[in-house]
């Protein structure tokens, strides 16, 4: 894929963008193959690539410049500022979304933060699409509520422009930088929630909650998750780590019962929301921390999917599952250095069946679905 802006040196965000897109997967594949090369993986299924271009429905925007002129990119470690809005990661209906924003940000006279001066009120921009149905949300990140009267004053303004713009919100960060997002969500728009759906399955995605950046191969890693269960003779499962329940939602037949287990619960409100829709009775989505939870359940179902952030899903949690023993564990994870950590910890276990998904082109991340069977079975 080519970018002007990684050939202009003014992002380098893509590590891997110069490797011929058929060598990354070959070198991911290889790395992972290593990684796990202390097990004895059954079966390898051919990994799943993604687009190379426009393949986000989601952009975060450092917002800087001045309130007259902002820009809308990163901010590199030496104070400079780059406008990426033409990065091609991002689909071509978020370009006439920024052009209309840069507009609304001087209209409503939103100063840009100055991280070196510490000084300003608008820090970031977040976007995210539905690809099922072209909707948007948008969040301001705003240092304090000071703008708060001038950016909803404002405002019709900007729907007028942008009827996309389905859902908006102001989430107040205070700190200086270091975190994204602040404990503070304003609702600007009386709708607060994108609908997208999957193969089929409706999902919520909601201000706060967490939801995967890559619509294609998130399609495609659900749809697996939902075959390789298919073929197993499952009554009940955990999802845990479930934020808006893509897995568990796609994986559970109304037959089965689903426990869905995630620490947001702006998530499980939305995991919620879907069951409901689905039409799913033997349902149950907590706002919890998986490994408590898991801690104070005296039996296990017949399978556990895990699809922890990168540290994995830790030495308790390990304990715990292999003291409980399911039948079945389906792990899902972003980094395979944690996964194979956790695997050697689930000794009783062996490796059934393992692919990768290329949820991260043009760079060396990736995601992987591994199928844990009990010794025995
Ligand atoms: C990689 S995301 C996966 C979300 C979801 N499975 C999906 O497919 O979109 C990891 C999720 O774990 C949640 N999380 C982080 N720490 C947690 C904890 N201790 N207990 C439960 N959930 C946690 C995060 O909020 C996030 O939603
Ligand atoms: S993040 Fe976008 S702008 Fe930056 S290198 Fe990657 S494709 Fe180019």
């Amino acid at each position: 894929m080519q970018c002007a802006l990684y050939q202009a040196g003014v992002c380098r965000s893509c590590q891997w963008l110069e490797k011929a897109y058929p060598q990354q997967i070959a070198d991911k594949q290889r790395e992972l193959e290593q990684l796990l090369s202390g097990f004895a993986v059954e079966s390898w299924l051919p990994a799943q690539e993604s687009g190379q271009a426009q393949f986000r429905n989601k952009a975060k925007m450092v917002v800087s410049g001045s309130v007259e002129r902002p820009v809308l990119g990163i901010l590199n470690r030496d104070g400079s500022t780059a406008d990426l809005c033409d990065c091609p990661l991002y689909p071509s209906s978020f370009r006439p979304v920024f052009d209309v924003l840069k507009t609304f940000i001087a209209r409503a006279g939103l100063t840009p933060y100055n991280v070196a001066r510490r000084r300003g009120e608008l820090k970031y921009l977040l976007l995210t699409e539905s690809r099922a149905n072209g909707q948007m949300m948008l969040r301001f990140v705003l240092r304090s509520e000071t703008k708060l009267t001038q950016l909803r004053d404002a405002l019709p303004w900007l729907c007028e422009r942008l009827p996309q713009l389905a859902v908006i919100s102001a989430n107040i960060q205070p700190v200086h930088m270091a975190i994204l997002e602040g404990e503070r969500e304003i609702a600007l728009t009386e709708q607060q929630t994108l609908e997208e759906t999957f193969n089929q399955v409706p999902l919520f995605i909601r201000p706060r909650s967490f939801f995967q950046t890559n619509p294609g191969v998130a399609s495609a890693l659900y749809a697996a998750a939902r075959d390789w269960c298919r073929e197993l003779p499952l009554k009940s499962m955990w999802d845990l780590f479930c934020g808006v329940g893509g897995f568990g939602l796609h994986c559970a037949t109304p037959e089965m019962s689903l426990t869905g287990i995630e620490i947001s619960a702006e998530a499980i409100a939305c995991a919620q929301e879907s069951a409901q829709r689905i039409g799913l009775r033997h349902v149950r989505f907590e706002a919890l921390d998986s490994a408590r939870f898991a801690a104070s359940e005296a039996g296990a179902p017949d399978l556990v999917l895990v699809n922890p952030p990168r540290r994995g899903i830790g030495s308790a949690l390990c304990a715990d599952l292999r003291e409980m023993a399911p039948p079945y564990i389906l792990y899902s994870s972003c980094n395979a250095h944690s996964m194979a950590q956790d695997i050697a910890l689930l000794a009783d276990y062996r490796v059934a069946r393992v692919q990768l998904f290329d949820m991260f082109p043009h760079t060396a991340h990736y995601e992987v679905l591994t199928l844990l069977v009990r010794q025995g079975l």
